[in-house]
């Protein structure tokens, strides 16, 4: 099967850049719309938390970095809307996307005889964004949630589309819930304290977007890394923006991943791979999906469908955004071990999102002495 970023009818919108730091997305799904709203200063701002479901209860979900950073600001702004506003401040890592991380969320809940009107709102990175949604999606069946990303990573890609998830030690996000948030607010300011790694680990999903849907994105991208990389504020507001509108665009066609939605994945094969292999957190997921992509980018030249140059165009922006490109050296038969608990395996077969044209993604398998030539040639 073929998921082709070219659906038809279905033009991705055009886009421009210019120097406005504030922008709103509409992500549309049937009566399950909702906007993502991003520019500076939205925390702080009353008029972000207007219109939201109405509760007695809010409940905050973050973790101990976050929480000193940001807690009491939204904290501050809800009390407006809601007569308690309650906080769970779970450990900081991909290592603890959890059992018993979601489990101190539903202990807290009960505990507080939270009712099923409860908005949790998740106040993070993707750790939060995921546990949250997923604990939302289940909690008495069911209760809205709000997104509010803090990290790069998690205002262009994970706060968006509703995957929701927790990892399991043989796979990453193997149990989770397709569920949508009732609005997303990425305030840019709050990318300032990101640490550098950080925001290089954003920059891996925002690098993804361009060779999947958007050639001239590719292109913007590479002519204004160093701008990225110095967080300036209007190239940070158009690289959210632009992200947001190309996810917003597959998963208002492909929800629950039926095809187009794989796109999403591309170098996340591999990435995942890496994620597992060494257990969660030596690796970040934007470092796993950085290295991820270069071997996808390898394995797209070798079976023919780009040209030679896409490698090292696409190695080159990777290792200029400060993300690894090298793999760790699990080993081949672990590599493709891994490689087949992927979730877009299908009867022990791996299939990859590949690419074919820049801007055009399609999901393959490849036989697995290529493949196994790929991670020989991109390993440690
Ligand atoms: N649901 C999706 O569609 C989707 C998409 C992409 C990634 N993900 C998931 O997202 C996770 C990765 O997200 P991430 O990169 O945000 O990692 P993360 O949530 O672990 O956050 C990264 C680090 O930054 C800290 N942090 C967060 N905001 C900060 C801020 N403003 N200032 C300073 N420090 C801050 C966090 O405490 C953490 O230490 C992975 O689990 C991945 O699987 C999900
Ligand atoms: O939203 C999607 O769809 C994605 O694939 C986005 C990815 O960046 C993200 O890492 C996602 O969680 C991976 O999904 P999975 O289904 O492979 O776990
Ligand atoms: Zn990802």
């Amino acid at each position: 099967m073929t998921a082709s970023a070219q659906a038809p009818n279905t033009q991705l919108p055009a886009s421009s850049a210019n120097l406005d730091t504030s922008h709103k997305v509409s992500i549309a799904l049937d009566q399950r719309g909702y906007d993502i709203l991003i520019g500076p200063g939205l925390l702080d701002e009353p008029a972000t938390w207007l219109g939201l479901p109405k509760a007695q209860v809010a409940v905050i979900v973050t973790n101990e970095t976050v929480a000193p950073l940001y807690l009491e600001r939204l904290s501050h702004q809800l009390r407006a809307h809601y007569t308690r506003v309650e906080a769970v401040v779970l450990p900081d890592g991909e290592a603890y996307k959890d059992w018993a991380s979601l489990n101190k969320i539903f202990d807290h809940l009960l505990a507080q005889a939270c009712d099923r009107k409860t908005v949790l709102f998740a106040l993070g990175g993707g750790v939060i964004g995921d546990m949250t949604g997923f604990a939302a999606s289940v909690y008495m069946r069911g209760v809205p949630f709000v997104q509010v990303p803090t990290t790069l990573l998690a205002q262009v890609d994970s706060s968006v589309g509703g995957k929701t998830a927790i990892n399991h030690p043989l796979g990453k996000n193997m149990i989770g819930a397709f569920y949508q948030p009732e609005r997303v607010v990425a305030d840019l300011d709050g990318l300032d304290s990101l640490p550098p790694r950080e925001l290089s680990a954003g920059l891996a999903e925002v690098i993804k977007y361009g060779p999947i849907a958007d050639a001239e994105f590719l292109a913007w991208i590479e002519d204004h890394l160093d701008a990225l990389l110095a967080r300036d504020k209007a190239a940070m507001a158009y690289a959210v923006k632009r992200c947001c509108e190309i996810k917003a665009w597959v998963v208002g066609q492909d929800e629950r991943e039926q095809g187009l939605r794989a796109i999403l994945n591309f170098g996340h094969t591999f990435g995942h791979a890496i994620e597992t292999g060494l257990g969660y957190g030596e690796w970040l997921h934007g470092e796993a999906v950085g290295c991820g992509m270069v071997m996808a980018s390898d394995l797209s030249v070798r079976l023919g469908l780009m040209p030679a140059e896409f490698l090292p165009r696409m190695h080159r922006l990777i290792e200029r955004a400060g993300l690894p490109v090298l793999g760790p050296a699990l080993g081949i038969e672990r590599y493709l071990e891994l490689m087949r608990v992927d979730k877009k395996a299908e009867s022990g077969e791996i299939r990859f999102v590949l690419i074919e044209g820049l801007g055009r993604a399609t999901m393959r398998a490849a036989p697995d002495p290529l493949v196994a030539e790929v991670i020989q040639s991109h390993c440690r």
